[in-house]
């Protein structure tokens, strides 16, 4: 017959079903199969009958046992020891009512709350996957990054990721006092340190509190295992075709906050070390040396603030469930209250849309970028985050290259994709963007035609504006193997005349190329661009608004 405690009545709200086994009545095949489905085994044995208590131990069902209840401790601790599952013993009485509820409340906690995965009773200690994760929790909880959770951050933890009030001042001196008495270094400028976070949490378990420690666990995503869950980490998240996926500004103020606590020189780029720092909390290495090369850095090398934020606006825009995991890792929406990491995310309206209304909300535009080999691709996308002309080794080589650019005073990110020249091959993928840029080597007699082709082929009859681009202008022009000269091609094709280009300079490199590409990937429409006035118009309201920005900057300075 089978019992339900309701869940109301039980402490952790979990319904719970018992179901009882007979031995003389049911045959050892049932009890397999009910234990099958147990999550928890309670053995039963009489305190005044030493047989039954050697069935306890004889009985193979010992593996799967996690409570047995008990009297004799002589007897059933040997047996405790031998069988890690056993979670506890407790001296029980139907007679007089004794330890029966608890008998429960503590089965339903062997379920809900184990110690197997936290703690190892042998040793006396956290186990090494309980370590890791409290320590990403600690991580992730001081906010300032400078090792200890100060009062503020101890009660941000406390509110905002676990038990939803805030610690009373002398419940945290409490709490900082029981683990000065116990260690040395636990507290530190009145705060605690990682250690006094690991021991208070040893704490917790030691006096059977486990429940603290889980709620703290899962409410940071943490499954049973101790690892991230997959519902954590990938959040639903739905992405109609033709849309493109952007963070939102709580995302990139969180990201800023996350940079902020890491530059710990304030140099407004990321040392190689405070880099390893930042990604402390992710189980590896995200950002390859590639990443150097994608976005923009400093003289040494170092991903600087606006190129951090490039990169993670290209992983957002690549691979949007990369930076959804990403963010979990970082904590977002335990820091923000959010229900998951897809409250960073905004998927902008399907681009069909957008070109029938002839504006855009969005703020990443994609720019392809193709041209016969070596004819100056990378050079121009490197160009783009400031770099001139530069050996890049192999394996530091990107495809792509993202930063920010101004039209009509808004910031907008151009994501430039180095499209392999493999003219046969060309996917989907290359050719989805906003702009296209044809590169050819005016040095290179051979180059041109591969723009020609490419542009007939696939461009001549999609809305995708495009450009062509005369690169290496430093060298000398040679005629180019093709029936129309590049200039001619383009009056034919009503494109925009091949623009110059060169990295091979010493001077600082200009972004107007840049910017002109991203109003043109703004204004979508080729249609656009046959107009023969539309660059004019695009460099005169750029201007327009730089000349409005500053009036307006100038008024403001005024009223203070
Ligand atoms: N003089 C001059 N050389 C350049 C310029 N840009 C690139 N180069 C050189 O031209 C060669 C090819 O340049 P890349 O930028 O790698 O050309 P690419 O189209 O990316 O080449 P692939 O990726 O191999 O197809 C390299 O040796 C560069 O150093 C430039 O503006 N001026
Ligand atoms: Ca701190
Ligand atoms: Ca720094
Ligand atoms: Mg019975
Ligand atoms: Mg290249």
């Amino acid at each position: 017959e089978e019992i339900t405690i309701p869940a109301d009545v039980t402490p952790e709200r979990v319904p719970t079903h018992i179901v009882d086994y007979s031995e003389a009545e049911q045959s050892e095949e049932q009890l397999y199969q009910e234990i099958s489905k147990a999550n928890v085994i309670c053995i039963v044995y009489s305190v005044n009958n030493k047989k039954s208590i050697e069935k306890v131990s004889m009985s193979s069902l010992c593996i799967h046992c996690n409570l047995v209840e008990h009297s004799s401790m002589e007897t059933i601790l040997p047996i405790m020891n031998q069988y890690q599952d056993i979670e506890t013993c407790v001296e029980c009485s139907a007679k007089n009512l004794k330890n029966i509820s608890e008998l429960f409340y503590y089965a339903q906690k062997a379920v809900l709350h184990p110690t197997g995965p936290l703690y190892c009773p042998e040793e006396k200690e956290l186990k090494p996957s309980c370590i890791k994760a409290l320590t990403r929790i600690f991580k992730v909880s001081d906010l300032d990054n400078d090792g200890i959770l100060n009062d503020n951050e101890l009660n941000f933890f406390q509110v905002k990721t676990c038990f939803n009030t805030p610690l009373a001042p002398q419940a945290l001196e409490d709490v900082k006092n029981v683990v000065r008495r116990n260690m040395a270094d636990g507290v530190k400028d009145n705060g605690l340190t990682l250690k006094g976070f690991l021991f208070l949490h040893t704490l917790f378990i030691q006096r059977g509190r486990h429940e603290t420690t889980w709620t703290v666990l899962r409410r940071f995503g943490y499954d049973d295992d101790l690892e991230l869950t997959q519902e954590y980490l990938f959040p639903l998240i739905k992405i109609p075709p033709d849309c493109t996926t952007e963070l939102n500004h709580n995302a990139y103020l969180f990201l800023q906050s996350i940079f902020d606590k890491h530059d710990k020189d304030r140099d407004c780029a990321l040392s190689p070390e405070e880099l390893k720092d930042l990604f402390k909390v992710f189980p590896y290495m995200p950002w390859g040396p590639d990443v150097k090369n994608t976005v923009c850095t400093n003289d040494q090398g170092w991903i600087t603030y606006q190129g951090y934020l490039s990169q993670w606006t290209l992983t957002t825009y690549l691979d949007v469930q990369r930076s959804l995991e990403y963010l979990g890792y970082l904590g977002y929406s335990i820091i923000y209250e959010h229900e998951s990491q897809a409250a960073a995310i905004t998927v902008t309206r399907n681009k069909r849309i957008d070109l029938q209304k002839k504006q855009t909300q969005r703020s990443v535009f994609r720019c392809n970028v193709l041209g016969a080999q070596g004819s100056g691709k990378s050079g121009f996308l490197q160009a783009f985050l400031g770099k001139n002309l530069q050996r890049i080794r192999e394996d530091h080589k990107s495809l792509y290259a993202i930063n920010t650019t101004y039209v009509y005073g808004q910031e907008k990110y151009l994501l430039l994709h180095e499209v392999m020249p493999d003219f046969d091959f060309l996917s989907e993928a290359d050719l989805a963007c906003d702009v296209v840029c044809l590169v050819y080597d005016v040095n290179d007699p051979r180059s041109f035609e591969y723009c020609a082709k490419t542009y007939k082929q696939y461009f001549m009859d999609s809305k995708i504006p495009c450009v062509v681009i005369a690169a290496k202008s430093d060298l000398h022009e040679v005629r180019q193997h093709y029936s129309l000269p590049p200039l001619e091609f383009c009056r034919k094709h009503k494109l925009h005349p091949p623009q110059p280009f060169t990295c091979n300079t010493s001077d600082p490199l200009g972004k107007e190329l840049y910017t002109r590409l991203t109003t043109m990937a703004m204004h979508m429409a080729q249609a656009d661009l046959k107009n023969s006035t539309f660059w004019l118009r695009a460099s005169l309201g750029a201007t327009v608004c730089a000349v409005l920005g500053f009036a307006m900057y100038r008024a403001l300075l005024k009223q203070r």
